[in-house]
């Protein structure tokens, strides 16, 4: 406090306002006209105007995409993405016809099929998105492998229904020599993504504690009845995941779960609760709570994400808005810490769906023009698998699971 005198003025600011920025004007008047020799003003603004929130952009936008799968995700996310990044779908198939059709028809899309073989024998095609269901996935990909003008694929999250398909997934790309990159997308959400940025440039100093806490309740889907699981690889895989972009991998994982009350189909998870232990100390706990209730039962709602990183430096807490959707509320982040001593709150008209779904395939698009890995590759996919895999371990051996030291992906 006795650094700078205005900080308890900011402090009420930013808290009262909710949506004051630091970067603006009127704040910045505010700082120049009564602090000027007081505070580092320039400072103060860049913090909150350098995080990186938003993807990279290829330079090539017109890669033509087939894309595997007409439902919800394909439908209301991927291409509106696309679209509005200038990105180009030409072809869409699924088991449906008319479904393929309906889809091709809203988003303008020149061809539909009912099958993804007919599709795939467009040799425009360049990139492959597909979001059918997790279990035949692999045989999705093992089929689309063997169209050699296919360079890319865009592959759902979980990349299977165990690590070992997953492997398998990742083995028959790799055999082809095509670029995998899996739609880990909770890391393009905009507060996750302004989050890692705060991390890597050391505004919050050394992580030490981080907690995600979801009480909200996702829109579960007919072919989830037949997995036999439900939310730790459906949900808190993007939880997980988000933690391994944050800070790396973990060494162990306590998982314990209790099955939803309103599910009425046999699944062995939930309700799952996840502490992560890290070497240097960290610790994250995650609670995800997909019942929420009895909030579908009649009683008034409390739905929300909300996340919080401690570091020795400083704090970021977040929201996500995606349990308000098909309302568009963006995600949030607020960050202090000991040198500016103020709550930053940069804000933005994005929001995670549909608005995030242009960064996995941003990130794949420039992975094939630069001849790079994506960082979302099939490789990184296996580690957040095989987290998740263990939560499922740990979870039904009621005990703590070692996580192998260098998990490194055994694909040749
Ligand atoms: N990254 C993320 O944030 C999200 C990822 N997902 C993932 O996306 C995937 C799809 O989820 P979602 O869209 O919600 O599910 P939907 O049930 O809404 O859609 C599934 C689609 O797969 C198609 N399909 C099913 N079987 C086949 C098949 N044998 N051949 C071709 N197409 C088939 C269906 O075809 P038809 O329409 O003809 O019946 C349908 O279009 C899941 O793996 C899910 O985990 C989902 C939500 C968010
Ligand atoms: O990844 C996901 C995030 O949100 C979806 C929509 O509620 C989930 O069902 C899902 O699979």
């Amino acid at each position: 406090m006795t650094k700078h005198p205005l900080r308890p003025c900011l402090h009420r600011l930013g808290d009262a306002g909710g949506h004051l920025r630091p970067s603006g004007s009127l704040l910045s008047t505010f700082l120049i006209l009564l602090a000027p020799s007081v505070l580092d003003v320039d400072a103060l603004m860049d913090i909150s105007d350098d995080l990186d929130f938003l993807p990279a952009l290829p330079s090539h936008r017109d890669v033509p995409i087939g894309c595997i799968g007409s439902g919800f995700i394909m439908a209301d996310c991927h291409l509106v993405a696309y679209r509005q990044a200038g990105f180009n779908p030409i072809a869409i198939a699924s088991r449906s016809r008319k479904h393929a059709q309906e889809v091709a028809d809203r988003h303008h899309l020149e061809s539909s099929y009912d099958s993804y073989h007919a599709m795939l024998s467009d040799t425009r095609i360049r990139v492959v998105d597909i979001a059918v269901p997790p279990d035949i996935q692999l045989q999705v990909v093992h089929d689309v492998v063997r169209y050699p003008h296919v360079r890319g694929i865009l592959a759902q999250k979980p990349l299977a229904a165990n690590y070992d398909d997953a492997q398998r997934v990742v083995q028959l790309c790799a055999d082809a020599g095509i670029t995998l990159c899996v739609n880990q997308n909770m890391r393009y959400d905009q507060s996750v993504r302004a989050c890692q940025s705060a991390i890597r440039r050391g505004y919050l100093g050394d992580p030490v504690l981080a907690t995600l806490d979801m009480r909200a309740i996702p829109h579960w889907k007919p072919w989830q009845s037949r997995q036999g699981w439900m939310t730790c690889r459906i949900m808190s895989i993007h939880h997980l995941d988000t933690m391994r972009f944050w800070f790396g991998e973990p060494e162990r994982v306590f998982a314990s779960f209790r099955t939803d009350p309103r599910t009425k189909f046999t699944h062995v998870d939930g309700i799952g609760l996840y502490i992560l232990e890290y070497k240097n100390g960290l610790r994250c706990m995650i609670c995800d709570d997909v019942w929420t209730g009895p909030a579908r039962e009649g009683a008034a709602e409390d739905l929300g994400i909300r996340w919080r990183v401690e570091g020795t430096e400083g704090l970021a807490r977040g929201t996500i808005g995606w349990p308000k959707y098909p309302l568009r509320e963006p995600s949030t982040i607020d960050f202090t810490n000991i040198s500016t001593g103020i709550w930053h709150q940069p804000r933005w008209e994005q929001a995670w769906f549909p608005d995030a779904f242009v960064g996995p395939m941003a990130e794949l698009l420039i992975a094939l023009e630069s001849g790079t890995a994506p960082t979302m590759s099939g490789r990184d996919h296996l580690k957040t698998m095989a987290l998740v895999d263990a939560c499922y371990q740990s979870a039904q051996q009621h005990r703590a699971i070692l996580l192998p030291s260098d998990m490194d992906c055994p694909i040749r």
